[in-house]
């Protein structure tokens, strides 16, 4: 018998009564019993594929979470979305796919929830845009719902050091400098990704995982584990158990989600030195639930939060260091000491965050997690700036640098995508001292804002990443390093400033004061907008990303193809 009243759940329109006998014998085609067709059904969605490690040990993950599911009387569903892996996509015209897909994949799990009237969620994603799109599609369908990190990479080991793909990336910038042969190119490349996982430092995959536990979607510690260990399972066989104590006491992802649960995942974010996509990622899961949290209001966390925790790219450790530690609770726990935590959020557990925090006995080790009261830099790893050239805000990681490294002004060398800004470099044919101004290469603009890892690690490999500055209306990777500012608003699509820079302009950046200027009078700059010629035509004309050109909306509102969108009058069948 279970505990659970079908009268009231939206599996019932495909389990119940007479006209949904067909329906049912859809069910008994897949093996399913009679009492697990009345029981409640949970979607598990996955990102399992094979277009990258990130992705590849989540189909094991997900058969622990089903069990988790059946444990507590549920009856699982798995079914699975696409995914863009930015590893791969990078430095080319498919990175283009990637903002986009994380659109596309909250769709996708939204309408296969919707087209079955299933009950509840369990979510697995271990990459960039399944993590955040995932989420999405929970707090857009607000269900009770448990989302599960499929886990990072283990790191790889060369001539006694930890490596990841970053060395690589940046390896091919010191082969262009001609200070890497191509023999030691290829014996990096070889041992650089030596296991299933998401890249391993705090770039952008690991980023949103910890904001999964964070902002109370995942159940604590669960995104800690590397991919290949198969303790993980035990917490994806939990997170099936969860998701249906979430649904017994009807605790729905908004009830999760909420302005409080997104600052507390904005600390993380800052004190780890997380990847700056966090800035578009919280604003739009923050847009499911209908609230406003835009890039300003994610760095005006940023900005009174320590920098505590240190990882890569910015520091030393990597994903699998802070699960040894403790991982993200203990993060957590020393927020709390520092008063910058909402402890009364709702985690996966069901109880509160507070709650979930007493449970841990770990302290901070001194080594990874710093205590907050001696922080690596008093302020977030990551930091929101403003000014003529950036009117709707821009951000830049800081983490592991200098005050000094801070402050820059430089003449602008613009260029007008991304391809013509990695030839220049690969040529070394800029100075140190630039501005490097890659524009047009914003969500709608580009469109897809790309990640420019290619580019941003090719200069750090040529020794170069801290004599010049970046700045982009496009978007970085989080393992990039060095002066890099991205999200830079409005975009050049949208006529914004960043659209109307010459070359030897000069720009300052001061992310101590939060600024980014260009040195144009208002005068100078309106002159520039009268004679400016509009939006560079792009190359697509129809398909996905012409549709998404044509849908997506500001960058520091989270670049959402639904920017109208009223959440408030949201419905799940009648749920
Ligand atoms: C390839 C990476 C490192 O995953 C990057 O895309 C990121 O955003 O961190
Ligand atoms: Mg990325």
């Amino acid at each position: 018998m279970t505990k659970f009243d079908k009268a009231k759940l939206p599996s019932r329109y495909v389990t119940e009564g007479p006209a949904r006998a067909p329906h049912r014998s859809y069910y008994y085609a897949m093996g399913m019993s009679e009492a697990e067709i009345h029981q409640p059904l949970v979607g598990v969605a996955t990102c399992w594929n094979e277009a990258a490690p990130c992705n590849i040990a989540l189909n094991r993950q997900a058969q622990a979470a089903k069990m988790g599911v059946k444990e507590a009387h549920g009856t699982p569903r798995e079914f699975t979305t696409i995914t863009v892996t930015d590893g791969i996509a990078m430095g080319h015209e498919g990175m283009r796919s990637s903002l986009a897909s994380r659109e596309a994949i909250a769709d996708t799990v939204e309408l296969t929830m919707r087209g079955h009237c299933y009950d509840a969620l369990v979510g697995l994603a271990g990459c960039d845009k399944s993590l955040p799109g995932m989420m999405m599609a929970m707090v857009r369908l607000n269900v009770p719902s448990v989302f599960l990190y499929g886990g990072s990479i283990l790191p790889g080991r060369l001539d006694g050091k930890d490596v990841t793909v970053q060395d690589v990336f940046e390896a091919v910038g010191q082969h262009q400098a001609g200070n890497l042969t191509t023999c030691e190119l290829e014996k990096l490349e070889a041992v650089a990704c030596p296991s299933a996982g998401a890249c391993g430092g705090q770039f952008t995959a690991n980023t949103m995982a910890c904001v999964s536990e964070a902002i109370g979607l995942a159940l604590m510690n669960s995104a800690g584990a590397p991919a290949p260990y198969e303790s993980r399972d035990q917490y994806a066989e939990a997170s099936g158990r969860a998701v249906m104590n979430l649904l017994e006491k009807n605790i729905r992802a908004r009830d999760v989600v909420t302005l409080k649960s997104l600052e507390n995942a904005a600390r993380v974010v800052a004190c780890t030195g997380g990847s700056t996509n966090a800035g578009l990622h919280l604003p739009a899961i923050a847009h499911e639930a209908g609230i406003d949290f835009f890039l300003e209001d994610v760095c005006e966390i940023f900005r009174d939060t320590p920098y505590f925790v240190d990882l890569k790219p910015g520091g030393a450790y990597v994903a699998k260091d802070l699960y040894e530690v403790g991982g993200v609770p203990v993060v957590m726990k020393e927020l709390r000491k520092a008063g910058l935590l909402h402890e009364d959020c709702i985690t996966a557990d069901g109880t509160t965050i507070g709650e979930a925090l007493d449970k841990i006995t770990r302290e901070a080790d001194g080594k990874v997690i710093y205590p907050i009261s001696a922080p690596i830099s008093k302020t977030g790893g990551v930091v929101g700036l403003k000014g003529n050239l950036a009117p709707a805000g821009a951000i830049v990681k800081v983490a592991g640098m200098t005050e000094e490294q801070q402050v820059f002004t430089g003449p602008a060398r613009v260029f007008e995508c991304e391809e013509d800004a990695f030839e220049a470099v690969k040529a070394r044919s800029y100075k140190e001292g630039d501005v490097l101004v890659i524009r047009n290469e914003g969500p709608a603009g580009g469109p897809g804002m790309r990640e420019m890892l290619a580019t941003t690690a090719a200069l750090s490999g040529q020794g170069m990443g801290k004599k010049v500055a970046l700045i982009t209306d496009g978007r970085f990777s989080g393992a990039t390093r060095g002066f890099c500012v991205g999200h830079v608003g409005p975009e050049a699509a949208h006529g914004g400033p960043i659209a109307l820079l010459k070359d030897g302009d000069m720009i300052t950046l001061n992310a101590l004061t939060g600024e980014l200027s260009v040195a144009l009078s208002d005068e100078d700059l309106a002159a520039r907008k009268a004679d400016w010629t509009g939006p560079r035509e792009t190359l697509y004309a129809s398909g996905a990303l012409w549709k998404y050109s044509q849908l997506v909306g500001e960058t520091y509102k989270g670049a959402v193809t639904h920017p109208g969108a009223k959440a408030e009058r949201h419905v799940y069948m009648d749920l």
